[in-house]
């Protein structure tokens, strides 16, 4: 019998409990595998009353989750304060969503569930409450550590065939270029092959790099990242016997047919990689984690704040991660 997928609550102010409610209600329609969610079961009850959802929440202990999922929402639930106000986030319910996290993935570390789809996070309101990390993938990183080895987090949007990575994530711009070093790039694309393998089973993955600077560079006289640090490391991962190419101009790399020739791209900061993903998919977008011990997913939006809590906004990218963590994990026990 196939474990469940823990799906985390993620902000209650915001459009992640919406969605993951609307999905149960239609679980049988559209054929979703077994979830819990990890999260407060008094919260995601009033949140379904006021979205008109006749929804039964039944707290559980993860391994009894699929006996009730037939007629009620499996929950697990996590402690704490949660008022139902959508688009109204602040840090009260800081600890809750945290923690829905962290027992999430102990779950599935432990085998309890097979996979996490996390729902989105408002890291302002997290940060504000001491939340030390930038976002899910750090975090996830530090909660996956095997005998306090943490392991380089890398986090892709992929859409069918189109996939990009960010190399560094939620800093600030003026950060970027100092963040840009041989070693990480190198690192950073030993993740992307072995996952590429072995979790969408292409055999020989081909991944592009792009550039940091206009044109990559222009051969140098357009900054100096590109030839000094990008193209060298790209060096070293094809010595290593991983199929990168570049550093790529960025400006045509994403054209898709020119992107469908890769399995992957390597953008070198958070908007040259999301931009183009979110641009041509935002209704089917994936974020998933590579790297990690375990298959984490997430839809590739945040919290829509101003969509919470009014029965609008899309569930299609939500969906989309719960069927690419299920893909991932369906052969696991
Ligand atoms: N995985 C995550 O936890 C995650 C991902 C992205 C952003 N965030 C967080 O979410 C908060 C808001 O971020 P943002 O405003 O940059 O991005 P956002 O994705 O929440 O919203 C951007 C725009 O897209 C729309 N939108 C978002 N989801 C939609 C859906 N399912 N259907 C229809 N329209 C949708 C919103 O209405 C808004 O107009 C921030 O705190 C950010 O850090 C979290
Ligand atoms: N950078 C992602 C995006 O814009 O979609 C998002 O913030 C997700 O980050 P985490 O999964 O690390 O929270």
């Amino acid at each position: 019998m196939t474990a469940p997928l823990a799906i985390t609550m993620g902000e209650p102010a915001g459009i992640g409990p919406d969605l993951l409610l609307r999905l149960f209600a239609e679980r049988v329609e559209r054929q979703l595998p077994v979830f819990a969610v990890y999260g407060h079961a008094g919260f995601l009850a009033a949140r379904a009353k006021r979205l008109g959802l006749a929804i039964r929440i039944a707290e559980v202990l993860i391994d009894d989750a699929r006996e009730v999922y037939a007629d009620a929402l499996p929950v697990v639930p996590i402690d704490g304060m949660v008022e139902d106000a959508p688009g109204q986030p602040g840090d009260k319910a800081a600890s809750v969503v945290i923690n829905a996290i962290a027992r999430a993935v102990k779950d599935t570390m432990t085998g309890h569930c097979r996979a996490v789809v996390t729902a989105p996070i408002h890291k302002g309101a997290l940060y504000h409450a001491g939340f030390r990390h930038p976002g899910h993938t750090e975090f996830l990183a530090e909660l996956c550590a095997i005998d306090g080895h943490v392991k380089l987090p890398v986090m892709m949007l992929a859409h069918d065939d189109l996939r990009t990575v960010p190399l560094t994530i939620h800093v600030p711009i003026k950060d970027v270029p100092g963040l840009i070093t041989r070693a990480l790039i190198v690192e950073t694309l030993r993740v992307m092959a072995h996952d590429l393998r072995q979790r969408f089973h292409i055999a020989a993955p081909r991944i592009a790099v792009a550039g940091l600077n206009p044109h990559a560079g222009e051969g140098g006289s357009i900054g100096r990242e590109d030839v000094e640090i990008i193209g060298p490391a790209v060096a070293d991962a094809v010595a290593e016997g991983i199929h990168a190419v570049g550093p790529l101009p960025g400006d045509t790399l994403f054209y898709p047919p020119h992107w469908r020739q890769y399995d992957a791209v390597l953008a070198m900061y958070h908007d040259q990689a999301l931009i183009p993903i979110k641009t041509v998919a935002f209704d089917a977008g994936v974020n998933v984690t590579l790297g990690l011990p375990i298959v984490r997913t997430s839809p590739d939006h945040g919290t829509a704040f101003d969509l919470a809590g009014t029965g609008k906004g899309s569930p299609s990218s939500f969906a989309a991660a719960i069927a690419m963590a299920d893909q991932m994990t369906a052969q696991r026990p």
